[in-house]
């Protein structure tokens, strides 16, 4: 049924008048076609609508399959490839045209001239110009040469060709007499003339072929040329070359990652130098697991914008932020990179020779301890004699696994003793029970109290150390002979608290009123630590601390300064790691707080002395062998078994003690005490056992009750009478 959109629709397609306005003024509605005139129009437009629709959609087909084909990852693929094959060629017509053209030019003379005039170089600016200038020389000389050339050509050639003509027409003469044949005198020369159309002949043959390779010989060399160079934009490279992971370290590699840090001053200074930013390098020196270069910085660009840019350099390096160190050497604004091979780091290192080797020994005076590999993958042995140390880090890092691979170490030296206080207590240290004198195992106040007396202890020893090495007249402090000797007094000593932190946080006051744990003058345990750190070292009595975050509540400043060896594994900040490290090593580069936490557990960041850093460097990295406890447990037997089992005693568990005879034995004479004076005479009598320490009148009424001893009020004050005691003590006596 047709419809007046259908006309409509018919007008459009037979441009016809649509609207009055459009139409003709004189044509009349509905007289516009006849009846027939209109049937037959609309069959035609049946077909010129099916035909209208069928081209809409071919032409959607071959829209939708081109764009399909055109975005289709094979075809972009493709392009690419050519796209970059082609750029090559380009790319290497350039990059002979630069080479043809610094051959023959003093460009590349200027370049580094300019390269050593923007370092502020100036004995190589001299070198340089010296240099330029005999090159120039050189090439005037050349050219001067070319002038007399044609003419000495010519000259070569007539006499050459005389003299060979010569030559052959006195060989023809031989041959002729020789044979008697007069016709052979020019047999030579026709010889000769023979060669020479015969090598006509040949060129003649090939030079079609020839001139028909030599384009595609050309490109091919310009494309090999460029391909090198990798002269196509990275977006036509493929993934593989564009991540570069992976990728050897190239001179050109680093200087673009330095000119891309985003440090205008650099950026600027390396365009100005072209391509020879590359003088600004020293040699790229496999080093370890990685490769180690020297970067001398343009003047105006600090080492320290270069090291705060770590990560965007690694990331240009295609490199992680962790694969990446930058230290400072001596020389003056130098900075030195050292470039991990991709994802060498993420493997772990091999187990430590403690455990691998059972006949492994230890020599405190001339050996070092095994910890671990350094970067380079180079072992890293620690010198620990006469050395305070302390390591620091986040939970769980692995610090305890790091102290005590130390400790074990130490431990195979039969001359030396542990007093060991653990303020976690989670059985860490439980294999030096045998093995340490003392091993304080716990967190509570208690285990505190006990940490700082075994400090207060060092403390003592020192200071006997001290007098008596001050009266033998020794010249040279504890020598090895004296340490080994036993009974000499001057064995070495290492009073360890792991978990330090939790001492100085110990709200615990004494008797003395003096607190154990926080940073004043009279706290005992900071003061404890303090006098060690300041004077036990020359005699042999060592303080190492572990601790979780080196605040300056956690561990105030003078005590992180007394430690020779300062380690820290991964710590949150860059302040943290000021504190765990000091300014010096941070500034020089050390960097716990760019290790990841997790990932990098075990590996530590020293500082300090007794270990060997590379010239010039404040800090090492070093990832230690990690020891597990069971492994720990084995190599503390061996240790056990070669000095034998010592007593161990844990001065925080609490003093086995006989109340009641105790109370007995205060009361004397007195038949009936108050019950607040029998508290004071017992903590006089046994001042460090903590159930006297907090006794009151009613406390002990109310154990004295337990024991059968009633103790009652006399003149309203508690009072305890000896003959209920020693009844009390009577009945025990008969009950065992
Ligand atoms: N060198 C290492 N390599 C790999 N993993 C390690 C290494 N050292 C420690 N770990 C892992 O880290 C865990 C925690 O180690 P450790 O107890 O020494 O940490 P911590 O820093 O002392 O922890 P916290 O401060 O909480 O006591 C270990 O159980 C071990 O699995």
């Amino acid at each position: 049924m047709s419809t007046d959109n259908d006309r409509d629709e018919l007008a459009r397609v037979h441009y016809l008048p649509t609207s009055p306005a459009e139409a003709d003024t004189e044509v009349i509605e509905g007289e516009l076609v006849t009846d027939e005139e209109y049937a037959l129009l609309t069959s035609q437009k049946a077909k010129a609508l099916e035909r209208y629709r069928g081209y809409r959609r071919d032409a959607l087909t071959v829209y939708k399959t081109v764009r399909v084909a055109a975005t289709h990852d094979y075809t972009k693929t493709a392009g690419k490839t050519v796209m970059r094959h082609g750029t090559y060629v380009l790319g290497g017509a350039g990059v002979l045209a630069k080479r043809v053209w610094e051959a023959k030019t003093n460009s590349r003379y200027e370049r580094l001239l300019r390269a050593a005039e923007v370092q502020g170089d100036w004995d190589r600016l001299a070198e340089w110009e010296q240099r330029a200038e005999q090159a120039r020389e050189r090439r005037h000389r050349r050219r001067m040469d070319w002038l007399d050339a044609p003419a000495k050509l010519i000259k070569a050639v007539v006499i050459g060709a005389a003299s060979l003509i010569g030559f052959l027409f006195a060989l023809g003469i031989v041959l002729a007499i020789s044979s008697k044949d007069i016709g052979r005198v020019l047999g030579p020369i026709e010889a000769l003339m023979n060669l020479v159309q015969w090598i006509a002949w040949v060129v003649t043959v090939v030079w079609g072929p020839l001139v028909l390779a030599a384009p595609w010989a050309i490109v091919f060399a310009l494309w090999n040329i460029g391909r090198r160079a990798g002269a196509a934009p990275s977006w036509l490279m493929h993934s593989g070359q564009r991540s570069g992971e992976g990728a050897p370290i190239t001179p050109s590699i680093v200087v673009t990652a330095l000119r891309d840090l985003g440090i205008a001053k650099l950026a600027s200074a390396i365009k100005e130098m072209g391509d020879a930013g590359a003088s600004m390098l020293g040699p790229i020196r496999i080093a370890g697991c990685g490769v180690e270069v020297d970067v001398t910085l343009p003047s105006g660009v600090t080492t320290e914008e270069v090291q705060r840019k770590r990560r965007k350099l690694a990331e240009n390096l295609s490199r992680h932020e962790h694969e990446v160190f930058i230290t400072i050497p001596q020389a003056a604004r130098t900075v030195r990179l050292w470039i991990a091979d991709s994802g060498v780091l993420d493997e772990p290192i091999g187990p430590s020779p403690l455990v691998t080797d059972p006949d492994a020994t230890a020599d405190l005076y001339t050996g070092r301890a095994p910890w671990g590999q350094d970067l380079r993958g180079d072992a890293a042995a620690i010198a620990l004699l006469q050395r305070h140390f302390l390591i620091t880090g986040l939970s769980n890092q692995g610090k305890t696994a790091a102290l005590r691979a130390l400790v074990l170490w130490l431990a195979l030296d039969t001359s030396t003793e542990f007093r060991i206080a653990d303020l976690k207590g989670v059985g860490d240290w439980r294999m030096f029970e045998g093995l340490a004198t003392t091993l304080i195992q716990g967190p509570t106040d208690e285990h505190v109290i006990a940490a700082t007396e075994m400090l207060e202890d060092g403390v003592s020893e020192m200071e006997r150390r001290i007098a008596a090495l001050e009266a033998s007249g020794a010249t040279d402090g504890v020598t090895r002979e004296m340490a080994r000797k036993p009974g000499s007094g001057f064995h070495p000593i290492f009073l360890v608290v792991d978990e330090a932190q939790v001492a100085f946080m110990c709200p615990a006051v004494g008797e003395d009123k003096r607190p154990y744990g926080g940073t004043k003058n009279t706290s005992r345990y900071f003061m404890a630590a303090r006098k060690i750190h300041n004077q036990g070292r020359a005699v042999n009595v060592h303080l190492w601390q572990g601790t979780q975050d080196p605040t300056d509540q956690n561990l105030p400043k003078l005590v992180r300064e007394g430690a020779h060896i300062r380690a820290s594994l991964v710590v949150g900040t860059e302040e943290q790691a000021r504190m765990a490290l000091g300014d010096k090593a941070v500034n020089g580069g050390a960097a716990p707080h760019k290790l990841r936490q997790g990932a990098d557990k075990g590996t530590v960041v020293v500082a300090g002395d007794g270990v060997q850093l590379p010239a010039g460097q404040a800090s090492i990295t070093i990832r230690t062998h990690f020891i597990n406890g069971e492994d720990a447990t084995e190599v503390a037997d061996r240790a056990k078994a070669r000095r034998g089992t010592v007593t161990t005693t844990s001065a925080a568990e609490p003093e086995e003690r006989d109340l009641l005879a105790d109370v007995a034995d205060v009361l004397g004479r007195d038949s009936a005490v108050k019950a607040t004076d029998v508290a004071a005479r017992l903590r006089k009598l046994a001042p460090d056992h903590a159930d006297y320490r907090k006794l009151t009148a009613e406390g002990l009424a109310s154990w004295l009750a337990n024991e059968g001893v009633a103790v009652r009020k006399a003149n309203g004050t508690l009072t305890v009478r000896a003959r209920l005691v020693r009844a009390a003590l009577d009945d025990r006596d008969d009950e065992g």
